[in-house]
């Protein structure tokens, strides 16, 4: 019956290709800001470099320099076009303005330990009583587990190949260079990130609305506070409207600036967790957008990606590297979460759990999730 029901699927899914969907309502994307604000330098890896053995060489001494002083770097020349890209940010503007208050409640996560479907705005704590004014929509990366509203039907196979171009293009592409860095075969990390097995990675579109002024008091004009993501490495498709920042390690935030058709690529946790310490999850957080943006809206496109929900989030002891440099251990190897106990404890923790002040570190809150020391920024 469910063959029978897949092959009517793609049947239709083919002849539908021959009649493409009308083009979204174009999001116009505003002007960049103007403001005088200190950014981060981040470095640019060009990734069309990474089809040679050599270039790939090159270009891993460049991703473990970037990850050794910001954490985060530019990616170009990752294969979609600005056309492309500007179509994806329709498709996800779509999906907020697109879709009536009802339809999106029918389409919301089930669970609080996994992100999928709508987060409706006001669900995470950010301060002082202030609620967050974010919405997203997150669409796990094989999109045709789940059904999605209706406004999003005739783009369904456009996220799909944005999904697969995130995974195979730019996922990867940079967990091999990641790989190269700690002088383990290529695919070490590829292996633990597979399209098909079970587990989260997921494209998320993401909308944050500006807020009151009282609320902006309240929180000291923090959107989403400092973190580290959840999951390995996150892409995070640039836009021009300002608001994150990261922590450098000289302990001051600096504005990351927005660049046409490039990916901003951070670690998480799971990195930290599977490379021993090695490439650090970064500290990052959303502040209100600089003064000539304010008053905003700001849509975001992601892909958080994640290691295979059997995967153990023990290091990977035997890369060279770190025989020479030493592991940093977030447990015991015996202790070691599995990447699906890892990302719901997480995730149900998220924007809800009462955080304690740290003790050692000024501006620092934590919580112990599997036995993990978590922390949040201020
Ligand atoms: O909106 C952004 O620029 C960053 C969002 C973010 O850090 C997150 O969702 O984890
Ligand atoms: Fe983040």
């Amino acid at each position: 019956m469910d063959m029978a029901r897949t092959v009517l699927r793609r049947l239709i899914q083919f002849f539908l290709s021959f009649y493409p969907p009308p083009a979204p309502p174009p999001f116009v994307a505003p002007p960049v800001s103007n403001e005088d604000l200190e950014y981060a330098d981040l470095a640019i890896i060009d990734l069309s470099k990474a089809s040679t053995e050599t270039g790939r060489q090159a270009l891993a001494a460049q991703v473990v320099k970037a990850m050794a002083t910001h954490g985060f770097f530019y990616v170009i020349n990752h294969g979609y076009t600005q056309d492309q890209t500007t179509r994806i940010f329709s498709i996800a503007n779509l999906t907020f303005d697109g879709v009536d208050a009802e339809e999106k409640k029918a389409y919301m996560g089930q669970s609080g330990a996994v992100y999928e479907g709508y987060k409706p705005r006001q669900t995470w704590r950010i301060e002082d009583g202030v609620q967050d004014q974010i919405e997203h929509y997150n669409v796990n990366r094989q999109v045709r587990k789940r059904e999605h509203p209706v406004a999003l039907r005739p783009y369904l196979q456009e996220i799909e190949a944005f999904s697969h171009h995130n995974h195979f293009n730019v996922l990867h592409p940079i967990l091999r260079l990641l790989a190269l860095g700690l002088e383990l075969p290529e695919d070490t990390l590829v292996d633990q990130h597979t399209f098909e097995a079970a587990g989260e990675t997921s494209v998320r579109f993401m909308k944050y609305y500006p807020r009151s002024e009282a609320e902006e008091q309240l929180t000291k004009k923090v959107w989403l506070k400092g973190h580290t993501d959840i999951g390995s490495v996150t892409i995070l498709w640039s836009q021009p409207v300002g608001g994150l920042q990261i922590l450098s390690p000289d302990g001051a935030w600096r504005w990351v600036r927005h660049m046409d058709n490039a990916l901003v690529i951070n670690a998480g946790d799971v990195l930290t967790f599977l490379c021993g310490g090695f490439y650090p999850a970064t500290r990052h957080r959303v502040v209100q957008p600089p003064a000539d943006q304010v008053g905003l809206p700001r849509l975001g496109v992601f892909y958080f990606s994640m290691a295979d929900d059997d995967v153990k989030l023990v290091p990977h002891e035997e890369s060279p590297v770190l025989k020479r440099v030493g592991i940093e251990r977030l447990c015991s190897d015996d202790e070691a979460p599995t990447m699906e106990e890892w990302r719901k404890n997480r995730t149900i923790a998220y924007g809800s759990s009462q955080l304690i002040p740290s003790v050692r570190e000024k501006g620092v809150e934590e919580e112990i999730i599997s036995g993990v020391v978590v922390k949040h920024y201020n």
